[in-house]
């Protein structure tokens, strides 16, 4: 025999009956089934709303109440019009009404309610739906009964979450008279206590009356009727990625719904448990997936279960009870008495962590629960907080519980490591932390604003799913649209070699921004772009929002010529937010900028790139830093660090006019938005300054000897277009030049150096034969000449700007982030 018990979202529309009814009778062989059922969708919670408005001396109540006949009337219409069942059906969920209306007017005339009479308001639920199932079985010709599990179910009296009388109440069920071919119908949630009165199991209780009778009837297996596939690898809600697991141990099913999982009330596990009964989770709305068994010993083979952690799962909001003090340690009884008091006051204790220093005990309980056990502690330890013994208590609210569980932890090392580090790079505080010997869970507490972001980060860390970088990116000019065309067309390919997925969540420039947690379509990105809301405004307000969202594994890409956007990256590391930029004006920034990124960024979790900020995507910034971290000296720093530059140079032997090359460069995406930055040399020399940096050189930008090319009297104020169309005043004089280093085997080159602290950047005339003067397009050329690379230097050599290699080197950025993330 087989028990069915059917949640609220199975029943409450003649629909959803039709379809259950369909599932009871394709399970009548070899026995009938046992039918559990909880009370229609909402129903429990619109029965509390009408009690609390009642309680409150509102009319409001009746409006509900209504409400509540409504949607079983409408249920009883669908069901039963044109039977003859119809009236006597409908007669006796009248009478109940009728009893619940009484019962409701009685709370509003006393304005009182307590947990007794809660408990019994709350039973009508299941009355009623029990009585319709029946009805509509015996409709179909399935013979049905109805069974009021409080005549069965003996309980303490405790009625919000009573305590099973597990002897007497198998007892009776086992006893009940029910004849062989008749489906009992039976309602769960509700029993009754030694004097009758109704109690209830907590909400959810269902699942712990169909795990009663089961247990009681010796039943083959227990299935759990739901609106899920199964029980999930973590909240689906919660966690796009979670996955329905085909099996796990009782033992997961019950550290994971104690600790949050909802589809599986805490208590259901422990009776199937004893009796060795397997526990099925199915779909009523697609009952022919597996769905997930809940057994004892699992075949490895058929779990597949490579990885330590089987599942996560999350209480919302706990509070977290500090008890501490000197006088504790080594003070037997303190935990016995704080445990008993509690105990005493039917507080349920959550989380327990104590260290070994034994001057604190952290408790974690329901918020509903915390004033009362604040007043009752405070008594129970007067005496020693008088004595300044114990500390006054201390309470933190807004929490959440994460746990992380799996039969596979036990005896592995480097799961707690892999949680805390995974947590830590995201920027997530541990708050307190507790692991029980038997190594099958680890829980956290956190600020519940994390909750999401650690569901989902601690998911993809143990591979339960598809890892991912969100990226929040700044500017949607040259670099950014060929960046975001790189991600667009090589996103399926990281995803099938190297398990990641880098969705780009955010888009903004200074007057437009996207955004979308699962990833912005890149073929519509621009389609997406909408003005900015009120409160958005600015960098800061796009920062703003990328805080909001507080996506797990977040990286901000700056492809900006922004001051303002670069003067947000201390911010955006504090925040624990990684950082990508082409942009220089952070790392060239002023000396108090620079100083602001580097402490951030020493002191964070996040990580903080800038290859690009020289050479675009040649490997500068990184072949220095290897150079010097692994002790090599280095003497000096010579070449050619500006693409646009560099292109002007090559194009001028050739022959060319200096301002129609300039134009090409522009058009070619080389240069910086505004050319005048390339051609005073600004740009080089932020190169520059950014190296000596890298040397460690204490520099300003001032400190770099520069020449410029933008001729005397085209340096005031003048749009980028007038500037363009005066600049052929000096084709001339690059002509001459030119033609006459020629006649003297040389040419010209705009070059720079770094050696001895000291940096300059200019016009100079090198040999024909020279490296320099071999240069191609917008090639960029680096000589660090040191101690190993000194006869011979290291030569770094290739196009140093452009859309495509800068977007190139940026993308490597973020994804040299994403391995070091997930
Ligand atoms: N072009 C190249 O070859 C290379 C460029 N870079 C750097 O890449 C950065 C971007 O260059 P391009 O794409 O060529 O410039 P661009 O002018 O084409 O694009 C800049 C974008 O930034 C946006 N923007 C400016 N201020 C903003 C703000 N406060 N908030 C949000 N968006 C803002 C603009 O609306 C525009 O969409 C620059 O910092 C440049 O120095 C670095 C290496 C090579
Ligand atoms: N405008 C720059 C682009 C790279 O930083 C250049 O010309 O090198």
């Amino acid at each position: 025999m087989k028990i069915y018990k059917f949640g609220g979202s199975s029943l409450g529309s003649a629909a959803r009956i039709k379809k259950i009814a369909g599932i009871i009778r394709s399970g009548l062989q070899p026995d009938c089934p046992v039918v559990v059922v909880s009370a229609f969708h909402r129903v429990t919670d619109l029965l509390l709303e009408a009690a609390n408005v009642a309680c409150a001396g509102r009319e409001g109540y009746l409006r509900i109440l209504d409400d509540i006949g409504q949607l079983h009337t409408t249920v009883l219409d669908g069901l039963f019009s044109g039977s003859d069942a119809y009236a006597g059906l409908s007669d006796s969920i009248r009478t109940e009404l009728a009893e619940l209306h009484d019962l409701l007017h009685g709370v509003f005339l006393l304005r009182e309610l307590s947990e007794k009479s809660t408990a019994l308001l709350l039973s009508f639920g299941e009355r009623l739906s029990a009585r319709i199932v029946a009805g509509y079985l015996n409709l179909l010709k399935l013979p049905a009964v109805y069974i009021d599990a409080r005549d069965l179910i003996v309980t303490d009296a405790n009625y919000g979450s009573a305590t099973v009388d597990l002897e007497e109440s198998f007892q009776r069920i086992v006893n009940a008279q029910v004849p062989d071919g008749v489906i009992p119908v039976v309602t769960g949630y509700i029993a009754a206590a030694e004097d009758g009165t109704t109690t209830t199991l907590g909400r959810g209780g269902s699942d712990y009356t169909a795990s009663l009778f089961g247990a009681a009837l010796g039943a083959e297996e227990i299935l759990i009727w739901t609106d899920v596939d199964g029980f999930f690898s973590a909240d689906p809600k919660r966690v796009r990625d979670a996955r329905v697991l085909p099996f796990i141990s009782y033992a997961e099913a019950m550290e994971l719904s104690h600790a949050g999982a909802k589809v599986l009330h805490p208590f259901t596990i422990l009776p199937a448990m004893k009796a060795s009964i397997p526990v099925l989770i199915k779909n009523s709305f697609n009952p022919d997936a597996p769905g997930t068994r809940i057994e004892r010993e699992l075949d490895p083979a058929a779990v597949r279960q490579v990885h330590p952690v089987t599942g996560l799962s999350s209480i919302n909001s706990v509070v977290l009870l500090n008890l501490s003090g000197s006088g504790m340690v080594g003070v037997p009884g303190i935990a016995s008495r704080l445990f008993s008091c509690l105990a005493k006051h039917h507080i349920n204790v959550i989380f327990i962590s104590q260290a070994s220093s034994e001057q604190s005990i952290s408790l974690a309980i329901n918020p509903a629960q915390a004033a009362k056990a604040n007043r009752i502690l405070e008594d129970e330890f007067t005496a020693e907080m008088q004595a300044r013994l114990i500390d006054p208590l201390v309470l933190r609210r807004h929490l959440a519980l994460v746990a992380v569980v799996g039969n596979n932890m036990s005896g592995h090392p480097g799961v707690s490591a892999q949680l805390f580090e995974t947590l830590g790079k995201n920027g997530i505080n541990v708050i307190a932390v507790a692991q029980g010997a038997n190594e099958m869970n680890i829980s956290v507490v956190i600020d519940n604003r994390d909750e999401d972001k650690a569901l989902n980060c601690i998911h993809e860390s143990f591979f339960l799913s598809q890892r991912k970088v969100h990226v929040f990116l700044a500017g949607t000019g040259t670099i950014a649209k060929s960046l975001i065309r790189q991600i667009s067309r090589h996103r399926m390919n990281l995803r099938r070699e190297k398990d990641l997925d880098v969705l780009v969540c955010g888009l903004a420039n200074t007057r437009r921004i996207a955004h979308a947690d699962e990833g912005i379509d890149l073929e519509r990105w621009e389609d997406a772009l909408k003005p900015r809301e009120p409160g958005y405004a600015g960098i800061e307000g796009y920062i703003r929002l990328i805080r909001e969202r507080n996506l797990h594994n977040t990286v901000f890409v700056d492809c900006t010529a922004s001051g303002n956007v670069a003067e947000q990256y201390p911010e955006l590391l504090r925040a624990n937010i990684s950082v990508v930029t082409a942009n220089k004006l952070g790392m060239a920034g002023c000396a108090e900028l620079y100083e602001q990124i580097r402490t951030a960024q020493r002191a964070s979790n996040a990580r903080f790139l800038y290859e690009t900020n020289v050479g675009a995507g040649l490997p500068i910034i990184n072949t220095l830093n290897d150079l010097k971290n692994s002790g090599d000296d280095i003497i000096s720093i010579e070449g050619v660090l500006s693409g646009t530059l560099s292109f002007i140079f090559n194009e001028l032997r050739k022959g060319g006019r200096f301002s129609d090359i300039v134009r090409m460069a522009k058009e070619a995406g080389y240069t910086e938005p505004d050319p005048r930055d390339d051609l005073s040399g600004a740009d080089f020399a932020r190169k520059v300054l950014i190296l000596g940096r890298e040397l460690g050189c204490p520099m300003i930008y001032s400190d770099v000897e520069c020449e410029s090319l933008v001729p005397e009297e085209l340096r005031g104020d003048m749009p980028v277009e007038e500037f363009l169309g005066r600049l052929s005043s000096v084709d001339q004089w690059y002509a001459d030049e030119i033609q006459t280093a020629g006649k003297a085997g040389m040419t010209i080159a705009y070059a720079g150096e770094i050696r001895d602290g000291k940096a300059s950047i200019g016009v100079k005339r090198v040999p024909l034969s020279s490296p320099i003067a071999g240069l191609n397009g917008s090639e960029n050329m680096v000589v660090f000449t040191t101690d190993r690379y000194n006869i011979t230097p290291l030569v770094v050599r290739g196009p140093g700007a452009g859309g495509e290699v800068t977007a190139g080197g940026v993308f490597a950025d973020i994804l040299r982030i994403a391995s070091y993330l997930v």
